[in-house]
C-alpha cells in the first residue's frame, strides 16, 4: 500500500462564465520517502492537485469523482474534524503564496511554537525556542533571534517562504506538499534548501510533492517526474529515465526548451503555442494542435495513461 493514492481524481470550479473541469482522472501514488515533481505549464492544474491532497480548495470548487487515500484511508471522504488532524503533521503543505499560511496579528515565533507543540504538546519555554531556532537557522533565515520577534508583513516574500518551510521542519509531515517553494529565492538559497528536503527524505522518509514548472529545478531534486497538461496527467516515471528518453512529445518539449550550457541558441526550443483553455479544450488528446507528432486519431480519440516501457505515458504516438 502505498502513503498516498490518488484515484481517478476529478476536479472543476464553478466560475461565471460556467462549471469547468480541471483535472481530469487523475491516478497516481507517493511512496514513503520519495520526492515527486509535478511539472506543466501555468495552468496545467497543478496547484489544484495540492490542494485537493490537501482538501484546501477554494469554496467554488467541486470533487466530481474520485479518492485519495492517505495511509489507507479516503480524506475526501472523511469529515472536517477529522481531516483538521491530519493537516499538520500528517500533511503539510507549503502554499504557492506562503503568506496564506501565517497568521498576520501573530509573532513568527508564536506560529512556529504551535507547530512545536502540534508535535510536542509538554514541550518546556527553552527547548521550544531551541527547536524554533534550529529551524528558522537550517532555512538560512538572517539574524534568527530578531526574526522570530517580527510579524509576517515585517518580512520579504522570501523571507516568509522560509518561515513556512521552517514550519514545515518542524511538523516533519508524512506527506509534504511544496507548491512552487523556492520561486520567491535566490540560487544559492534554493541549493539549500532543495538539500534541505533531501535530508526529510533521507533521514525521516517523509514523502514529498514538489510543485514546480521548472524542470531543471525537479530534476535536481525528485526520484520521479509527474508531467501534467491541461489537468491531464500525460506522463510519470523514474526521472532519470524521463530525462533521458521522454515518451510523450510534451515532455520533450519542456525538456528541449530547458536553457543548459552546452545548448546554443538555436537548440533551444520553446513549445509553440498555449495551453488551451478549459472551457474549450480540444477534442482527442489535449495536447494535439501543438504537438509535433500529431497523427489523426489524436484528434478524435484521447488516449488513456498506459504503462509503456516501465513508466506511464498518455500519448497515441508513444
Ligand atoms: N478558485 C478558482 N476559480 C476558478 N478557476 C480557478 C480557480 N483556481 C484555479 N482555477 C483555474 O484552474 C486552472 C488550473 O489552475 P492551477 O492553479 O491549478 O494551475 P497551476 O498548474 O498550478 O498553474 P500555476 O503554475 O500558474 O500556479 C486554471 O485555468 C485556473 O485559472
Amino acid at each position: 500500500m502505498s502513503l498516498l493514492e490518488v484515484k481517478g481524481l476529478s476536479v472543476g470550479y464553478k466560475a461565471l462564465i460556467g462549471k469547468f473541469t480541471v483535472l481530469h482522472d487523475i491516478n497516481f501514488s507517493l511512496e514513503q520517502g520519495e520526492i515527486v515533481g509535478i511539472v506543466g505549464e501555468s495552468g496545467s492544474g497543478k496547484s489544484t492537485l495540492g490542494h485537493s491532497i490537501i482538501r484546501l480548495l477554494p469554496p467554488n470548487s467541486f470533487i466530481e469523482k474520485g479518492s485519495i487515500f492517505f495511509q489507507g484511508k479516503d480524506i475526501v471522504k472523511i469529515p472536517e474534524n477529522e481531516m483538521t488532524k491530519i493537516r499538520g503533521s500528517g500533511i503539510f503543505m507549503i502554499l504557492q503564496n506562503p503568506l496564506n499560511s501565517l497568521n498576520p496579528v501573530k509573532r513568527i515565533k508564536d506560529q512556529l511554537l504551535e507547530a512545536v507543540k502540534v508535535k510536542k504538546p509538554n514541550v518546556d519555554e527553552k527547548e521550544a525556542k531551541e527547536i524554533i531556532l534550529d529551524a528558522v537557522k537550517a532555512v538560512r533565515l538572517p539574524d534568527p533571534e530578531e526574526i522570530i520577534k517580527k510579524y509576517p508583513h515585517q518580512l520579504s516574500g522570501g523571507q516568509i517562504q522560509r518561515v513556512v518551510i521552517a514550519m514545515a521542519l518542524i511538523l516533519r509531515p508524512r506527506v509534504l506538499i511544496a507548491d512552487e517553494p523556492t520561486s520567491a529565492l535566490d540560487v544559492t538559497i534554493q541549493a539549500q534548501i532543495v538539500k534541505l528536503f533531501k535530508q526529510l527524505r533521507d533521514e525521516e522518509k517523509i514523502s514529498i510533492l514538489f510543485i514546480s514548472h521548472d524542470i531543471s529545478l525537479v530534476y535536481a531534486i525528485a526520484d520521479r517526474l509527474v508531467v501534467m497538461y491541461a489537468g491531464r496527467i500525460m506522463e510519470d516515471g523514474n526521472i532519470e529515465e524521463v530525462i533521458k528518453n521522454p515518451l510523450h512529445p510534451y515532455t520533450q518539449g519542456l525538456i528541449s526548451s530547458i536553457p543548459t550550457s552546452t545548448k546554443k541558441d538555436g537548440e533551444l526550443r520553446a513549445i509553440p503555442g498555449s495551453p488551451p483553455s478549459f472551457l474549450v479544450l480540444p477534442s482527442g488528446c489535449k495536447f494535439n494542435p501543438r504537438c509535433s507528432k500529431v497523427i489523426e486519431q489524436c484528434k478524435s480519440r484521447e488516449p488513456e495513461l498506459l504503462d509503456v516501457k516501465g513508466r506511464k505515458v498518455r500519448c497515441w504516438w508513444a
